[in-house]
């Protein structure tokens, strides 16, 4: 095989990286091919097609005007969360010390501080996430009886489920986009219109090749944990997006996901080598460990 051909075949063309790609089919999750299952847990990360009833548009229009001051209309949920506080919610606006700035909501709250439109795609990328996460548990077998304990309950929205609305401001800098970092949770599913996504790919930095219509699905820290001793043990994806520059014309990156992981009263569960279930660590002593490293002050209502 050519170099070439070979480069192709690994999903790795011109530097820059194609993901295994997958849909869900009537709530199943499903690869193309076995092989693009064990590529898509080696690598953390993939992508999967937006199903053909679900318009984002809503959710990509307000990334751009959540961090605007709010006019004269005290009813409007488009604007103005940057000074909103969000009282309910212990995660809310974050001005980052990177590009980004973002808005982070639990599933619960979505209704109460967010437009209904944005609420209702929201919604639906909630459901495609826990079918693909359940697809991802039936991949690594983690057998169905466990996984309400794993994730505090991911059915019934009884889990840690939030949004964060991700605004890049290109008008920043000197500073990444967003720095590099493994996302906490089990699963996250990103919807973004631009490119700039960028994955550690056996020890290279390489953007990952944009496939419209699909979302890209990373996998965190709480899989990496839970798998690491079993046969299949799956990879929290290292990701950034390096600094964005303006450009005439075009409109700040802008992504919107939804993050699937256990509550932080909750522990990290591990599968032991004989497949036994364990505690390993309270989720919240991970996060705060986790966010000092990055340089990050960690949720501070949390
Ligand atoms: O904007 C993106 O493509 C990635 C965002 C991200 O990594 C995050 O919100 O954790
Ligand atoms: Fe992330």
């Amino acid at each position: 095989m050519t170099d070439t051909a070979q480069e192709a075949q690994q999903g790795r063309a011109g530097d820059r990286l194609a993901l295994p790609v997958a849909e869900v089919d009537a709530g199943a999750l499903r690869f193309a091919t076995s092989g693009d299952t064990e590529r898509a847990l080696g690598i953390g990360a993939f992508h999967v097609a937006v199903p053909e009833d679900l318009d984002v548009r809503p959710g990509l229009e307000f990334c751009r005007t959540f961090y605007q001051p709010r006019g004269d209309d005290p009813t409007d949920r488009h604007r103005g969360h940057r000074e909103h506080g969000h009282p309910a919610s212990k995660l809310g606006y974050e001005d980052r010390p990177d590009q980004v700035e973002q808005l982070q909501l639990e599933s619960f709250l979505w209704q109460e501080y967010l437009p209904d439109e944005v609420t209702a795609v929201l919604r639906r990328m909630r459901q495609l996430t826990l079918e693909i996460l359940y697809g991802v548990f039936d991949a690594v077998r983690v057998p169905e009886t466990d996984r309400d304990l794993i994730t505090g309950g991911a059915r019934q929205d009884t889990g840690l489920c939030y949004t964060t609305v991700n605004h890049y401001r290109s008008g920043l800098s000197d500073r990444a986009g967003i720095v590099e970092h493994s996302d906490s949770g089990f699963i996250t599913t990103i919807c973004t219109d631009q490119p700039g996504y960028e994955i550690l790919h056996e020890g290279r930095w390489l953007p990952v090749r944009e496939r419209p219509g699909h979302f890209t699905v990373n996998l965190g820290d709480a899989f990496r944990v839970l798998t690491r001793k079993l046969p299949r043990p799956v990879t929290a994806v290292y990701h950034r997006v390096p600094e964005l520059r303006p450009e005439a014309g075009v409109p700040d990156r802008s992504s919107c996901t939804v993050y699937m992981g256990p509550r932080y009263d909750m522990p990290l569960y591990q599968y032991d080598a004989e497949g036994n279930l364990r505690e390993y660590q309270n989720f919240r002593d991970f996060s705060v460990k986790k966010a000092g490293k990055l340089g990050y002050d960690f949720h501070s209502r949390v």
